[in-house]
């Protein structure tokens, strides 16, 4: 079994020009790196006493749900705008090639739950502030942000510093 960053593909200018993008579809391709991706997430977390887990819509879903069918938790949908039917919060945020906002339910988690975050990449960091934010509208505790590549150059830990984060080529 290869190391987990042999199935990120990197490619040139997508989605404009000057960025590279990390492509992790030669990893969901493949069920082994997978499991040794989630493995490798559920084994650095301080504990696995979750409740739920949120992923970020929509590249943070594909691992999410498979983390929380481990954890024994519920999973919860960050979304882009206008795509969940109920009641929502809502966050704006910059992203490394523009601009967008997040919503989450608010029925979605219950005060006091212990929640995991979890994304693909951590780029400027801009997503996953706003997911802090609108898991932190249900007073609820962040065990911890994890991910499977990060993006160091563009400093994302830093609008996130006083979480814990994990990522996966750490
Ligand atoms: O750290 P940041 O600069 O905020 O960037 C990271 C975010 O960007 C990507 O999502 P994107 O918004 O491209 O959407 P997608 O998952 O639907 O492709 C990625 O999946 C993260 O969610
Ligand atoms: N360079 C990048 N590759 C993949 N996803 C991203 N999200 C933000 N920046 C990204």
């Amino acid at each position: 079994m290869k190391e987990i960053q042999h199935y990120i593909r990197e490619i040139n200018d997508f989605p404009k020009k000057g960025v590279v993008y990390k492509d992790i579809s030669p990893l969901l391709g493949n069920i082994e790196a997978m499991r040794l991706a989630v493995d490798k997430l559920i084994a650095n977390l301080p504990h696995q006493n979750i409740d739920k887990v949120v992923g970020i819509e929509s590249r943070g879903f594909f691992l999410a749900t498979l983390l929380a069918d481990r954890l024994n938790a519920g999973f919860v949908p960050i979304r882009k705008p206008g795509k969940l039917p109920y009641k929502t919060y809502q966050q704006k945020y910059d992203l490394e090639y523009g601009h967008d906002q997040l919503e989450i339910h608010q029925d979605a988690i219950q005060m006091g739950e212990k929640v995991l975050i979890h994304d693909d990449v951590l780029a400027t960091g801009g997503t996953a502030e706003a997911a802090v934010k609108l898991v932190n509208r249900f007073d609820a505790a962040i065990v911890q942000l994890n991910f499977i590549i990060e993006i160091p150059f563009l400093n994302g830990r830093e609008k996130i510093k006083k979480q814990q984060v994990f990522v996966l080529q750490d």
